[in-house]
């Protein structure tokens, strides 16, 4: 039975030390999480995992760690300043505190005309006039005050601060002043580092189309209502891919990825009944958007997108590079005043520059882990009628994947035997092994169970050569138990290496 409740999944990762409310201890800090001793091993397991199967073993993939902190420019030009927020502005008379928009909106036409003049908007484009408003905000609160921008609260004119956005992404200032030239942000998705990045990773690479850039990454948005567990959190992960492809094989590439992406959350260990693909229709499409597939995911608490992809079209390099003009941009971008390179691709055969298109399959590593946690839970009934809780993981995944256990504590041929053995295994570089000697070996089996372990390797007597027949014929084997089964069988210590190899092989 898998886990039906949430509540039993955040109770086994508190208890055994998965997940954690962050800043606990002072009452919580309230859509952040902290990763225990066994969610940090799970958690780089899977970005490992996707890491290997969209960067190594692909042939037109490149890997990039942009950083956290962005230029507003950057958000600026991608959109995210106008469409994550909300502009709001602040008279200084009566503190009052307004949605720009809306306050524009109920102006006498005079005073609206003054203002479409002083930014030097098309009278009658209120969109635009807020655009240009935030775009120069310096200018656009003197404007607003200039040109008699009146308080609903008092109906008189006020004194009005520069706009500026309220929205999901954190901002911060860069350097000891915090003044307005100074604010940057703590980037809202990792996909902007790569567009970004675009012309130095070609340069670099010289790579022909099609090709990507991978990158995973912590990503930050000031939710309003963070809930459900690490699904919707203020800080969290994405592993993103942005793929560049030439205009007209976009939507072959789009199909290609949606497939690619199910395929591997399925690789994963998540069902294929859990897992459902669902073609946003043209209304909730982003502005950006041509085509959107998300995979949505049967989580404990409902079906909720997992990851998105997305046809971006030439949307965001089309944003973020200058001569805007001479490369035929088919997305509707703002006017790039402000960017110093040139995101196009020259075409090998006809030298023609162009603005790629691109295809961005985006996943959230946190949901992916409560995914993986959801799908493994397993409540089984034994046939001595007990019950157990194991964590029906991947191998590949497991926080541990063997547990090296002394059978006698107090018997140092056997405890330093099992030392020795863990090192051994360790060194083998597959991941985290441990040497587990607390409680007796029942209770070390549950606690495995629990946790995921995909193997308990016993040292006992007959290890050591001690027999209870008295022969050695035993010596230097031990006892594997697997965790699905609860079979053990007997190996020899020099054929472990090989055993677990081949069951931690991908
Ligand atoms: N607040 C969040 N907490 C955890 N993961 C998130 C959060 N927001 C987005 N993600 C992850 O990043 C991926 C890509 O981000 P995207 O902007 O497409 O999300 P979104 O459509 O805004 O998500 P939602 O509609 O659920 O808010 C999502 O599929 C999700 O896995």
């Amino acid at each position: 039975m898998p886990a039906s409740t949430l509540d039993e999944l955040v109770a086994l990762c508190k208890r055994r030390g998965f997940i954690f409310q962050g800043s606990e201890i002072y009452g919580g800090l309230q859509g952040t999480y902290d990763y225990g001793p066994l969610g940090v091993e799970l958690k780089n397991n899977l970005k490992q995992a996707w890491w290997r199967r969209n960067v190594y073993e692909r042939d037109d993939m490149e890997g990039l760690d942009a950083s956290i902190l962005t230029h507003r420019l950057v958000l600026h030009y991608s959109g995210h300043e106008a469409t994550f927020a909300d502009p709001m502005v602040d008279n200084r008379i009566t503190k009052k505190r307004y949605r720009l928009d809306h306050l524009l909106k109920d102006q006498p036409e005079a005073v609206l005309s003054r203002l479409y003049r002083a930014l030097e908007v098309e009278e009658g484009h209120l969109h635009a006039l807020v655009q240009a408003m935030m775009a120069f905000p310096e200018r656009a609160g003197g404007a607003m005050t200039a040109a008699g921008v009146l308080d609903p609260a008092t109906g008189e004119p006020g004194d009005w601060t520069p706009p500026r956005y309220f929205n999901m992404m954190f901002k911060t200032y860069v350097g000891p002043v915090e003044e307005e030239a100074a604010l940057a942000y703590l980037r809202p998705e990792t996909a902007q580092g790569i567009f970004i990045n675009f012309k130095n990773v070609l340069d670099a690479t010289s790579r022909k189309l099609p090709f990507g850039i991978a990158q995973i990454g912590k990503a930050f948005r000031n939710e309003i209502t963070p809930r459900n567990f690490i699904f919707r959190v203020r800080e969290f992960e994405q592993m993103e891919i942005e793929y560049f492809v030439r205009p007209g094989e976009d939507e072959y590439w789009h199909r290609y990825w949606v497939e690619e992406r199910l395929k591997w959350w399925q690789e994963m260990g998540l069902s294929r009944e859990n897992l459902v693909p669902y073609q946003q229709p043209k209304e909730e499409l982003a502005h950006y958007a041509k085509a959107t597939v998300d995979i949505l995911y049967r989580f404990p608490h409902g079906l909720e997108e997992l990851e998105g992809i997305a046809n971006r079209t030439d949307f965001d390099l089309g944003s973020h590079t200058k001569d805007q003009d001479e490369l035929g941009i088919t997305a509707k971008v703002l006017r790039n005043e402000h960017s110093t390179a040139r995101l196009a691709y020259r075409d090998p055969d006809t030298g023609k520059w162009f603005v790629p298109y691109v295809i961005e399959p985006s996943a959230g590593v946190d949901r992916g882990v409560l995914a993986l946690l959801a799908e493994a839970f397993t409540r089984e009934e034994l046939p001595n009628g007990e019950e157990r809780i194991v964590l029906k993981l991947k191998p590949q995944l497991a926080p541990i994947k063997a547990a090296v256990i002394p059978l006698a504590k107090n018997r140092p041929e056997i405890t330093q035997y099992a030392k020795a053995l863990k090192a051994r295994l360790q060194a083998l570089g597959l991941g985290r092994i441990l040497y587990e000697d607390t409680g007796n070996i029942g209770k070390a089996y549950r606690r495995h169970d629990e946790v995921g372990t995909p193997f308990a390797i016993t040292v006992d007597y007959d290890t050591i050569g001690q027999s209870k027949d008295g022969t050695t014929k035993l010596k230097d084997t031990v006892t594997v138990r697997d965790r699905d089964t609860m079979e053990q069988i007997r190996l020899h210590v020099d054929e472990l290496e090989g055993f677990l190899r081949e069951k931690l092989r991908w």
